[in-house]
């Protein structure tokens, strides 16, 4: 006997992964966004500055965003000064936060998910965790694993610093696991939060501000299953196809930097319309197996990297306003939460679908796309399918 068929091969599950649980958590601390501007200017001594304030005021007004969640109380910034400064080492004191912020904030996220899906914790098969911040050895995926109190065997992936396109490389990972290993379950993770890029304002760096303005903490985590339960398990979403593609010479227009200065970014001016010259493209390539061509045929779940770019999917692909109405919702209730903004989208369609007497979770409608956008310009683009009501 060949000695490779001594070992079990894993065994691929009939029919497609399936959302089978969806739970959400933000940080207790809230900031009004018409009120950021001077809070912002004022926590980071920078009141001085002000011409830079009124411009920055304009953007909060012009981002669509009521409010955001925040780690990072006034408090916690008062003993963490070097958060404030643009240029200071900071790095040791926002990771002695984020080390322990993320793991809480994703358990929090995490037992709401476990709680819908009803089976026991010891069902759990595999971990995918996302995160931009917390990076350590061994990482907050096993830190999440002892707040949960989930087995040492789950079999862990930690997505460190992709970026806000990470909640679909999440979806497309989990995909992969639950659909060639039979029975998998698979907890997903994305928990987000703003301390690793928080910094005070500077005359020639607008573009910090542009982040500084948009930003917000949060958690999402999913069950991720193939074959559900009858009676045990009720799926929310099938997931069809997931892609990735990186943009042709987009390396420059979203990137970061981890130095001792915490993360920092770069977001190009031309990003919005980088994005919308390129929607049709995935879009045409994501349904050509199903023949669609009306993309109002759709429900829709956009990364909402700022009110600029929702604009611009929405022009780009000629949709009727509702179409993007959980997406914008999500933007002006958490502003842009990197990868875990497209899974409260995914909350938020299906809650909609049911208090709007929709069929489907997808507002009616049989199929949907999930867009997650990231650096480069990497976009994920995910084909999902609803299941009635
Ligand atoms: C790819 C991803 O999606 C991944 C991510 O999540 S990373 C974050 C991605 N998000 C973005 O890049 C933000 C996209 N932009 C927006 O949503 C909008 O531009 C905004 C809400 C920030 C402002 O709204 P707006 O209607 O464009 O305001 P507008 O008055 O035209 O512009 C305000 C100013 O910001 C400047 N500005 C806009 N984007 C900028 C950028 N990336 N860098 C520097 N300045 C920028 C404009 O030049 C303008 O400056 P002036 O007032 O001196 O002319």
């Amino acid at each position: 006997m060949d000695s490779f068929d001594a070992f079990p091969r894993p065994q691929s599950a009939d029919g497609p992964a399936t959302i089978l649980a969806i739970g959400t958590a933000n940080p207790a601390n809230v900031m009004d966004q018409m009120e950021y501007a001077d809070y912002y200017f004022r926590v980071t001594n920078a009141e001085d500055k002000t011409e830079l304030k009124r411009k920055f005021k304009r953007i909060c007004e012009k981002s669509t965003i009521k409010k955001r969640h925040m780690i990072l109380t006034e408090e916690v910034l008062k003993k963490n000064p070097s958060l404030c400064e643009y240029m200071a080492p900071s790095f040791d004191a926002r990771q002695q936060i984020v080390l322990e912020a993320v793991p809480r904030l994703a358990k929090e996220a995490a037992a709401k998910a476990i709680k819908e899906w009803g089976r026991p914790t010891s069902d759990i098969t595999h971990l995918v965790f996302c995160s931009a911040a917390g990076v350590d050895i061994p990482g907050v995926d096993y830190r999440l694993l002892q707040l949960l109190g989930l087995p040492v065997s789950v079999r862990r992936v930690m997505l460190y610093n992709v970026g806000c396109h990470a909640g679909g490389t999440a979806l497309r990972v989990a995909k992969d696991l639950a659909e060639n290993n039979k029975d998998a379950r698979v907890l997903v993770v994305c928990s987000e939060l703003n301390v690793m890029f928080f910094r005070g304002p500077d005359d020639d760096h607008f573009e910090n501000l542009i982040g500084q303005a948009l930003f917000g903490d949060g958690a999402a985590a999913l069950i991720v299953g193939a074959d559900p339960v009858q009676g045990a398990e009720k799926p929310i979403f099938e997931l069809a196809s997931a892609s990735q593609v990186m943009l042709p010479e987009s390396e420059e227009m979203v990137a970061g930097h981890l130095r001792e200065i915490g993360l920092t970014f770069h977001l190009a001016s031309k990003l919005p319309a980088l994005v919308g010259s390129n929607i049709e493209r995935c879009l045409e390539g994501a349904f050509e197996p199903l023949g669609i061509t009306d993309w109002n045929e759709l429900f829709w779940i956009v990364h909402p990297g700022g009110r600029a770019i929702i604009d611009q999917v929405e022009a780009r692909a000629g949709l009727a306003p509702e179409k993007l109405a959980a997406t914008r919702h999500v933007l002006s209730e958490y502003g842009n939460m990197q990868s875990a903004s497209v899974l409260f989208i995914m909350d938020e369609m299906r809650k909609r679908s049911a208090t709007e007497g929709h069929a489907t979770t997808g507002q009616g409608c049989q199929w949907g796309v999930l867009f997650g956008f990231g650096p480069g310009l990497t976009v994920e683009t995910v084909v999902l399918h609803s299941v009635p009501i």
